[in-house]
């Protein structure tokens, strides 16, 4: 039986192989697909970068069971038993618009609960991982803002709002704007969850459920950098939670009453 080391050690491996392939086809013109006719995109790379994933996990964990955004993997995390969690462009957006700020997101959680995360930025040549020391960039260890005064303090909606819940996202804006010094919207939830991990933001929120590709190895980084991730009640935050208030910890309740404001 492996340990949560090794899995650290697999996430990370899978991320940069997933994010290899990714770049691979990064700004060559790539043909962009669109997903049930909306705006939401996606391309051959993404589904190429997933099979790399799981490719590796699969080297070292062959009877894990594997939740993927594309192709046929499962799109919801079973309760019980070690899963593997891939987004492998998060931010396809970004990605098909030439935008360095998309990242291959694996992580492994047990019985429901992370145990090893790992978000590779290709474009920008970083690797986030978190694990049971702590979350490093670049080996490099990180840490949460210090940011205690919200009006000096950056927050950031999160996730994503369908046409018909506009107003809620709206709302959302509106709430950080009245406490906070600006909002930020980046494009890539897993790159967006990484910065509050690192400092560059202090808090999120948002009142949907997050797909847990989009969320799950970047609520690890933040808790591993010494962050909080909680529901809209301020419960620990799980993969099948409604809603999401990511934080410094300094600055939770303040995000706490934001969110409150959404809906
Ligand atoms: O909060 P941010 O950084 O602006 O990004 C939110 C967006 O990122 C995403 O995670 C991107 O997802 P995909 O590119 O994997 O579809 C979306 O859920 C959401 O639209
Ligand atoms: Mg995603």
């Amino acid at each position: 039986m492996t340990d949560t080391v090794d899995r650290v050690t697999v996430a990370e491996r899978a991320a940069r192989a997933g994010g290899r392939v990714a770049h691979e086809h990064f700004r060559t013109g790539i043909a962009v697909e669109t997903k049930g006719g909306t705006a939401d995109v996606v391309t051959e790379a993404d589904r190429a970068a997933q099979r790399e994933v799981i490719d590796v996990v699969r080297e070292t964990f062959p009877e894990d069971a594997i939740v993927g955004e594309e192709n046929d993997e499962l799109k919801t995390v079973p309760d019980a038993g070690a899963v593997w969690i891939v987004d492998p462009i998060d931010g396809t957006t970004n990605y098909v618009r030439n935008d360095p700020v998309w990242g291959t997101a694996v992580a492994a959680v047990v019985d429901g609960d992370p145990v090893a995360a790992a978000v590779a930025m290709p474009a920008l040549e970083d690797v986030y991982v978190a694990g049971d020391a702590g979350a490093v960039r670049n080996d490099e260890p990180i840490a949460v803002s210090d940011v205690t005064d919200p009006e000096a303090a950056l927050a950031a909606p999160a996730m994503w709002w369908p046409m018909d819940r506009r107003e809620e996202y709206g709302n959302a804006c509106a709430a950080l704007l009245e406490r906070f010094w600006d909002v930020r919207r980046i494009g890539s939830a897993q790159a967006m969850l990484a910065g509050i991990a690192h400092g560059s933001i202090d808090g999120a929120i948002t009142n949907v459920v997050s797909h847990p590709w989009d969320s799950v190895a970047g609520v690890h980084l933040i808790r591993r950098a010494g962050g909080t991730v909680t529901d809209l009640e301020g419960d620990r935050w799980r993969h099948d939670s409604t809603g999401l208030v990511a934080s410094n910890g300094d600055l939770h309740d303040e995000l706490l009453d934001a969110a409150a404001e959404i809906a």
